[in-house]
């Protein structure tokens, strides 16, 4: 959203008496949201994290709980999209409004624009937080640019201030910076209607998905345990509804006996495992595998035919918790780098989940959309292609590597793949064919998965063999 109108036609709201501050207002959704969204602001917090803790230490009622989510929630993910139209309704750039103040305009704008919330019910109670926090020297400013805020709905706001350039239309009106936009428009190959639906799928809320430990129970035998149904591709997947509550707390993943891992995330590992080798098959590597969803599927996969899998993490706390998610299995956790690992060469396949720019899981982070830079897209592409130039080393001749981000962004995805098949002269496979049964798959011969296509996170996997 870069064209900035005219302002909009200025109403005179009454002026509400500016009297000294009244008690703290009890409104503990809004507060709650409000403080999360200060706290992202801030201190670059993450909403989904910031957010539960405070439900849970305030003790909010269900129903706050809700309102609190879907305002903290939605105010991240529209950040971009309220800051252009407050941007308008405001008479100095918005760098020079007070940030808290700004905050609670967003909260404010949030309602005004993408709940059902009635416009006096948001302005009021957003005016009583602003005066709770700062005093009422502020309170009549707020109250002005929340009602100009309320003069059109969100549909009219954008024809007022959206582009009229495709992507940047669709930009607007999915509430995402242009640049990603543009990043999904590029790998899907269209600006038309699927445009929309892949970046609206940004705001919907995951499903939870689990997976079976394989030779412990059948995703069967889990969808039982835990009310879920089996998943619809990967054998060991089970799909939990949305807000099914904590999926830590089921008693087969307290065990270790599952885990909580995306299906798109289960069909990537699992490719890697069904294209056939010759020889031996029983040395394999995870190059990138902390937290360790990935390394805990290989690692139970290898162990049933007598295997080992060693798993590389460069950080130290996310090697710790590789170690927990494979307690158990034939895996050996070690701290380094996987460029320059040190493991003996001759692996009979190798996983390369390399670190990404998320932006095929932007619907688990509210807030990431507006957080990440384009900027940031080369440096990860260096370390990709680094990462799976060392994996083609440590991989035997006959041997395969599955490189696999979660980002649909071309350039890390087939621009990495086509620099370093260029460079080493491995051999592309085509994966469609180690993603049985999984529809819409595209030209091949890399998979990306989508979560408005697929229910996945958008996960892309090149399989390559040396
Ligand atoms: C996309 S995540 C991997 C997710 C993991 N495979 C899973 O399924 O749970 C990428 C991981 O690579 C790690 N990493 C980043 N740079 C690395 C490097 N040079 N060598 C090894 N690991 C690295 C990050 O700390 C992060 O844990």
């Amino acid at each position: 959203m870069n064209r900035r109108p005219a302002r909009p036609p200025r109403s005179h709201p009454p002026r509400r008496s500016s009297g000294p501050a009244r008690p703290p207002v009890d409104d503990p959704a809004r507060r709650a949201a409000l403080d999360t969204i200060r706290a992202v602001r801030a201190d670059d917090a993450y909403a989904n994290l910031v957010l539960p803790k405070l439900l849970r230490e305030r003790r909010l009622s269900t129903r706050d709980a809700a309102l609190a989510t879907e305002l903290a929630y939605g105010t991240c993910r529209a950040w971009g999209l309220l800051d252009e139209v407050l941007a308008a309704c405001v008479d100095r750039p918005l760098s020079k409004v007070e940030p808290p103040l700004l905050d609670a305009l967003r909260l404010g704008a949030y309602q005004l624009l993408r709940t059902r919330i009635p416009a006096h019910a948001a302005v009021a109670a957003t005016v009583d937080l602003v005066r709770a926090d700062l005093g009422s020297r502020v309170t009549g400013f707020a109250n002005a640019v929340l009602r100009r805020v309320a003069e059109n709905d969100e549909d009219a706001w954008l024809d007022r201030l959206a582009p009229d350039d495709p992507i940047g239309n669709i930009a607007a009106r999915t509430a995402h910076p242009h640049w990603i936009a543009r990043a999904f428009a590029d790998a899907l190959g269209t600006t038309g209607e699927e445009l929309a639906a892949a970046l609206r799928a940004d705001d919907e809320r995951p499903a939870v998905h689990l997976v079976a430990r394989p030779g412990e129970l059948s995703a069967e035998e889990l969808a039982a345990l835990t009310g879920g149904d089996p998943a619809p591709y990967s054998p060991y997947g089970v799909r939990m509804e949305a807000g099914a509550g904590d999926p830590g707390d089921l008693p087969p993943v307290r065990e270790n006996l599952a885990g909580v891992q995306d299906e798109g995330s289960q069909l990537c590992a699992l490719a890697l495992t069904r294209v056939p080798v010759d020889g031996p098959d029983e040395r394999w590597l995870d190059l990138c595998a902390g937290p360790g969803g990935k390394a805990a599927l290989l690692g139970a996969l290898v162990g049933i035919n007598g295997g080992t899998l060693d798993a590389v993490e460069q950080a130290p706390h996310r090697a710790r918790l590789v170690e927990q998610s494979t307690a158990g299995m034939p895996v050996t956790v070690h701290v380094a780098d996987g460029r320059d690992c040190g493991l003996e060469p001759g692996f009979d396949r190798v996983l390369v989940d390399a670190p990404c720019t998320g932006l095929g899981a932007l619907r688990r982070r509210p807030e990431a959309r507006w957080r990440r830079q384009p900027s940031d897209v080369g440096d990860l592409t260096k370390l990709q292609r680094e990462l799976f130039t060392a994996a083609l080393e440590l991989v035997r001749p006959g041997g395969v590597v599955a490189y696999v981000v979660c980002s649909p962004h071309l350039a890390e995805t087939e621009g990495v793949v086509s620099d370093v098949l260029r460079k080493t002269g491995a051999t592309q496979l085509d994966a469609r064919e180690f993603f049985p049964g999984v529809p819409d798959l595209g030209a091949g011969p890399a998979v990306q998965l989508w979560p408005h296509r697929h229910g996945t996170d958008a996960m892309f996997c090149a399989l390559v063999r040396r």
